[in-house]
């Protein structure tokens, strides 16, 4: 018997996983996937046409960040339709708004008129009954001082020249949106509590936990 069908897990269930720049969705979600047989739903860090100018100057590229996003994640929100779901998915739709977007209006660095307009457009798409809602969303958390040495230690070099009070600030949102999220179920995983690197069976305990979640929420209408 695989992971999946012993712990019960559904195997047309999406579950995505949300936490802050470096906390580790990326590692976890290859993990998840290849442990349960499902597919992934990967952000395209490489390919993004506005990433690095993104971070060389907020104010001029945000809106354009945005709806780019926005207009990948929606394209990815239709595949994992269409395929029936079984996706990880790397980082949820709603972090753009939640964090990202707000973040950067809030600093100036989006006017309220782009603001209003990303906001509009993403609640035209999102927030209806159209829009299948992730089964899970498993919500990583770690330490600033953690998440800071793994930002490190990937060496993007746009995220190295980036200043620590932006990963600051970026952190303290994340905590404030997680405990008011509630679109869909969410379960918590610290990056203490597994080690995905040096040892390779410390995925069962997540996937056990992942298929009691399931099982307690009454979301899953599937
Ligand atoms: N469980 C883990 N233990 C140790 N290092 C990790 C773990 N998960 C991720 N990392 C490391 O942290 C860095 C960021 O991980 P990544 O998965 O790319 O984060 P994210 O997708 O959240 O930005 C990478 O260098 C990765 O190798
Ligand atoms: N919505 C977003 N706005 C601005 N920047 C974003 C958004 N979504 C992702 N990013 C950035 C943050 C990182 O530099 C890369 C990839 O994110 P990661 O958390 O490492 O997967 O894109």
């Amino acid at each position: 018997m695989n992971l999946r069908e012993k712990y019960n897990i559904p195997n047309n269930a999406v579950i995505t996983i949300a936490g802050t720049v470096g906390v580790g969705k990326s590692t976890i979600t290859t993990a998840l996937a290849d442990a349960l047989n499902f597919r992934t739903s990967f952000e395209k860090v490489d390919s993004n046409p506005y990433l690095d100018k993104f971070y060389a100057d907020f104010a001029r590229w945000s809106f354009h960040l945005q709806i780019y996003f926005l207009a990948e994640r929606f394209k990815e929100q239709k595949r994992i339709f269409e395929y029936g779901g079984g996706f990880i998915q790397d980082r949820s739709i709603y972090e753009d708004t939640g964090i990202f977007a707000k973040m950067h209006y809030e600093k100036g660095n989006m006017d309220q008129i782009d603001y209003e307009n990303y906001k509009s457009l993403f609640d035209a798409m999102v927030m209806t009954p159209y829009f299948p809602h992730p089964d899970l969303l498993i919500y990583l958390e770690g330490s600033l001082d953690d998440v800071l040495s793994r930002i490190k230690e990937r060496g993007r070099p746009m995220e190295q020249q980036t200043p620590i009070s932006y990963w600051e600030e970026m952190h303290g949102r994340y905590e404030t949106w997680i405990d008011q999220f509630n679109a869909c179920p969410v379960l918590r995983l610290n990056i203490n509590d597994y080690d995905l690197m040096g040892n390779e069976n410390s995925i069962e305990p997540i996937i056990e936990r992942i298929g009691h979640h399931l099982q307690q929420t009454k979301h899953f209408q599937r």
